[in-house]
């Protein structure tokens, strides 16, 4: 059994409770900036930070980080999004976590979970997160299709995870506008960023954003994903563990205009 299919086998048990319970969260609703426009407008490499205290691969990271101290620097920093882990059992995040950083910021805030049933879509929305992640590896195309469609219909904007060619097939089938490739296979948890590289050659020309996630430890690989046409990344572990957060973040903002107007 992968890592992979004992989360979601984790998810599954904790549905009953988010079904039989309303989601009743203290929250401000805001009117925050498009993810999708922000990225395609962008002239600098987009930075998508993760507030991630700890994970199947790494175990402990940083379990005592206040989210909204971190999440305000982050917004500081000039982030696009700030990405919170929502999942317990194996990353030690919870739905309070992404309420405190949604009241507290003003940017795109995405649940970072692992959605295989609606109600979860209605606990992110309720917590202030304005965009969702679906990860291909873990759903059905049924569950995909009716997921992105549940979620659009409730104005929350779809990062939809893929992480081979196949995957990416199942993406554009849907009609995902945010593709994000993750560097990390999340059933052996090696981590390449070579990955992006494969999937960047197989995007159409149709106006995608493009992100690349996970493995991102420093500008080297930042440029790296941008010369492949990546608009954003998504960044935890590097960021969680950095010492001058503001500074690692800004380093991570790289110039892509030489690029603008090329297949990106
Ligand atoms: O991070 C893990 O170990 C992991 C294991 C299994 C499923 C998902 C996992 N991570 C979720 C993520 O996608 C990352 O938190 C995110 O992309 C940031 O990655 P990183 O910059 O490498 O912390």
């Amino acid at each position: 059994m992968t890592i992979l299919d004992r989360i979601i086998d984790q998810k599954k048990t904790e549905l009953p409770q988010l079904l039989s319970t309303k989601p009743v969260f203290l929250s401000i609703d805001k009117a925050r900036p498009s993810l999708y426009e922000t990225l395609m407008s962008a002239n600098s490499l987009q930075v998508i930070s993760e507030m991630k205290r700890a994970s199947p691969s790494k175990g402990d990271i940083a379990t005592e980080v206040d989210p909204v101290e971190q999440a305000l620097q982050y917004e500081e920093a000039g982030a696009a999004c700030i990405s919170v882990l929502t999942e317990r059992a194996f990353f030690k995040g919870s739905y309070g976590d992404l309420n405190a950083v949604a009241n507290a910021v003003n940017i795109p805030v995405l649940c970072k979970d692992f959605i295989i049933h609606e109600v979860q879509i209605d606990y992110a929305k309720a917590a202030g997160a304005s965009v969702v992640l679906l990860i291909v590896a873990a759903l059905t195309d049924v569950q995909l299709k009716s997921l992105h469609a549940y979620a659009t219909e409730k104005q929350l904007e779809v990062l939809v995870e893929v992480h081979d060619a196949e995957e990416l097939k199942r993406a554009l089938a849907i009609g995902a506008n945010i593709i994000g490739v993750n560097n990390r296979n999340l059933k052996t948890f090696d981590v390449s960023l070579s990955a992006t590289l494969e999937i960047a050659q197989l995007l159409p020309p149709s106006p995608i954003a493009f992100i690349s996630e996970s493995g991102i430890s420093g500008p080297e690989d930042a440029q790296f994903v941008a010369n492949a046409g990546a608009k954003g990344i998504l960044v935890g572990e590097a960021l969680m563990r950095s010492g001058n957060v503001k500074k690692s973040l800004k380093a991570l903002q790289i110039d892509i205009t030489a690029k603008v107007g090329e297949n990106r």
